[in-house]
């Protein structure tokens, strides 16, 4: 619940229109922490915490690439889509929360 809102304040897309640019083929960036990320992610996603954001993205060249980021709660993928717009990665999203991506993942 609390995640939730927070989410919905981080600025983050719903989770439906998330999961259509996945299935489109965006690429999905989960920027927790490693331990964050090894206890669950989803399906696909790479692990660049935000703060190895800025020089760590080396997987994707295309800046016009769809990109998908997520976390906790939204605030830290909030702060990857600012990152990654700066350096011209214009479709970056804030997916939210891995939770809240996991209840609307469709079947
Ligand atoms: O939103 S958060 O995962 O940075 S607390």
């Amino acid at each position: 619940m609390f995640q939730s809102l927070l989410a919905k304040l981080s600025g983050s897309q719903d989770g439906h229109t998330c999961w259509q640019l996945i299935e489109q083929g965006a690429k999905v960036i989960d920027v927790r922490s490693p331990e964050e990320f090894n206890s669950g992610h989803l399906p696909g996603a790479i692990n660049i915490p935000l703060a190895n954001l800025e020089s760590g993205l080396t997987q994707v060249t295309d800046k016009q690439a769809s990109i998908v980021l997520y976390c906790g709660a939204g605030i830290r993928a909030q702060k990857g889509c600012d990152i990654l717009k700066a350096q011209g990665f214009n479709c970056a999203i804030n997916g939210g929360s891995l939770k809240d991506l996991l209840c609307c993942q469709p079947i």
